[in-house]
């Protein structure tokens, strides 16, 4: 399905991406861990064309995104929703018109250039917002909202978008363990509900084991491990994190308290969270 050969970024003299290769055929939930300047936001920027690659190439199903233009280029775009660790929301605008931008790519440029949308794109708007649990919040401000809300309204405009893939760059970094575990579960249940695949950088190891079937580990720009997380063992989290004998696993952790197994355990239930969990946030 999405197939990565020799995908290299280089910035000046600095090696960002060194050679990386790798496929996913079939849908799955892939963490991408390692530590700070490893590569993994290079490397899923390049993904969705945000950061320009040196080298390699990136076939998502059979067609090299790299080399698209133009219009092509934007429907790939939008073909990989992105969702950032800082939200990428605009503050002052409510909640349904920023997760309606997210059809923005859906329609032509005299629309998109008005910001015009109908009523089918506010329905798949607050569709989307339900989903999440935060329809409530619809009509507010996107910046009255908490950041773990915030960024589940930067989920529901990845899911407007209908995408075929979602790319996830550290999305529970700025957020309390909390809604850390609610938007990890969003991001779950958008790989088993909808089968897509999901790739997510994640500075924790915890989350990693807890929500992926795959977890591929960068050290230096290279893929240093890929394989289940049950086989991430402490001395390869010491292999990824380029630490020595005092590497303790909880120096990575969020303290996520997943609230069950991962792979085939999570509720298929309409919504992302229970009512609870929204309830608190
Ligand atoms: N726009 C840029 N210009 C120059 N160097 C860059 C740029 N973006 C990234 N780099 C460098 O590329 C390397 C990889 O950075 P990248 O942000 O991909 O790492 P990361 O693993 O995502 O780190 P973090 O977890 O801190 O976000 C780093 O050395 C970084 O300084």
């Amino acid at each position: 399905m999405i197939h990565f050969e020799g995908v290299t970024k280089q910035f000046g003299n600095r090696v960002a991406v060194d050679n990386v290769s790798f496929s996913i055929d079939a849908p799955q939930m892939v963490g991408i861990i390692g530590r700070s300047g490893a590569g993994k936001s290079t490397l899923l920027r390049m993904i969705n064309r945000l950061t320009p690659a040196t080298a390699g190439r990136i076939l998502f199903n059979g067609r090299d995104v790299l080399s698209l233009k133009g219009g092509e280029k934007r429907r790939w775009q939008r073909d990989c929703a992105m969702v950032f660790q800082q939200f990428n929301l605009v503050p002052r605008l409510d909640v349904v018109t920023n997760v309606m931008l997210g059809r923005l790519n859906t329609h032509g440029t005299l629309k998109s250039m008005f910001n015009i949308f109908g009523k089918g794109d506010i329905d798949r708007a607050l569709s989307a917002l339900d989903r999440l649990g935060i329809v409530q919040e619809a009509v507010k401000r996107a910046e009255e909202l908490s950041g773990g809300q915030q960024q589940r309204v930067a989920i529901a405009r990845a899911l407007v978008q209908e995408p075929q893939l979602v790319l996830a760059d550290e999305p529970i970094a700025s957020l309390d363990p909390m809604n850390a575990q609610i938007v990890m579960d969003a991001l779950r249940e958008i790989h088993e509900r909808d089968g897509k695949t999901v790739i997510c950088n994640l500075h924790t190891l915890d989350t990693a084991r807890a929500y992926c079937d795959r977890v591929i580990g960068m050290r230096d720009g290279v893929i240093v491990f890929d394989g289940a997380p049950e086989a991430l063992t402490t001395d390869v989290a010491r292999e990824i994190y380029g630490a020595d004998d005092s590497f303790n696993e909880a120096a990575t952790s969020t303290a996520l308290d997943a609230p069950r197994q991962r792979a085939g355990a999570v509720p298929l239930s309409a919504g992302a969270m229970t009512p609870a969990a929204a309830a608190a946030v």
